[in-house]
């Protein structure tokens, strides 16, 4: 899609701009306030999503830096208002917007789960290092402990019971579970069991949850079910989890292509213990936010779970 405003416009000018972006189909809004203005709400998140012209999976909000050498601080918020400390699509996006703006290729983002660089080459081609996996049961968090998290019992219920046994645990800045099958990913209904595994109370922050295929020791399918947004159409974070835990598994080579519903991804596992993630951003249109806000002021009806397939 065409790009109708330089990110210069959306850094310095008032009201506030959002750019509504996406990285393989995982819709993103991105909102600059370094110059000033927010924060927002977690109702003005929720606004924000419900309105059909800026509708998210996530909504990355930069502020001034708060660590020298960085170029923002980075707040991530998913449709229910929650925060999440990782999203790998909407990092890839901040920073091709911001290098489209200033002409630069290397950007260091601060967030919640610490720092994160990434490198431009062009739409196609943007790589963030997402920092090290962390395996430990605490870590991901789980409320009980297992010594081993490359498989860890979860007593869910009577359904799907063939994937349900054994799921990977493990936190790349924010938690995932992966359950690994050989049947075709989207032959499960993931929109039912997703909810019911993301608010197990085995999972004290709820999680995010993710079908993946092995399918050789270079590719892999995934769908994901995420914690405070639903099914949606790529999930970087969720592409990383799988493939280091498939690593772990050692069903896989250290550099794969995970493939979502949106498009593929490659990821690397680095021998210093990187996670290296490479795919496109996109940017699909701008606009005004206070007006998204004040046409939202009006109580809207809950967010149903989407997954825009083409
Ligand atoms: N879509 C994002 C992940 C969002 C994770 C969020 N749902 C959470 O952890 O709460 C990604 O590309 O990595």
């Amino acid at each position: 899609m065409t790009v109708l405003h330089p990110y210069s416009r959306v850094m310095t000018s008032a009201p506030t701009r959002y750019v509504k972006m996406n990285g393989l189909g995982n819709e993103i809004v991105v909102v600059d306030f370094r110059r000033g203005g927010g924060p927002l709400k977690p109702q003005d998140v929720r606004a924000v999503a419900e309105n059909p012209a800026t509708g998210f999976d996530q909504m990355m909000v930069l502020h001034k830096a708060r660590t020298p050498g960085t170029d923002a601080f980075v707040l991530i918020f998913n449709t229910d208002g929650s925060e999440s400390a990782a999203c790998g699509n909407g990092t890839r996006c901040i920073a091709w917007l911001e290098h489209l703006g200033t002409g630069r290729s290397e950007f260091r983002y601060e967030t919640r789960a610490g720092l994160l660089d990434v490198g431009v080459k062009n739409s196609d081609d943007i790589t963030v290092d997402m920092g090290q996996p962390r395996f430990g049961w605490a870590d991901v968090p789980l409320s009980e402990p297992f010594h081993d998290t490359r498989a860890i019992e979860l007593q869910i219920g009577p359904i799907e019971a063939p994937i349900l046994h054994s799921p990977s645990v493990v936190n790349v800045g924010n938690p995932h579970v992966v359950f690994w099958t050989d049947k075709p990913v989207d032959s499960y209904d993931l929109a039912r069991f997703g909810p019911m595994i993301e608010n197990h109370p085995l999972f004290p922050e709820r999680v995010n949850v993710t079908l993946a295929d092995v399918q050789s020791r270079d590719t892999i399918r995934i769908r994901t079910w995420e914690r405070g947004a639903g099914l949606t159409r790529a999930c970087g974070t969720a592409a990383c989890a799988t493939a280091v835990s498939a690593m772990r598994k050692r069903l896989a080579d250290r550099k794969v292509t995970v493939t979502l519903p949106g498009g593929p991804l490659v990821i690397e596992w680095t021998a210093d213990d990187r996670i290296l993630m490479t795919g496109p951003a996109e940017i699909e249109h701008e606009g005004d936010l206070d007006a998204i806000l004040s046409a939202n002021r009006a109580p809207a009806p809950p967010l149903v779970p989407h997954e825009r397939l083409p």
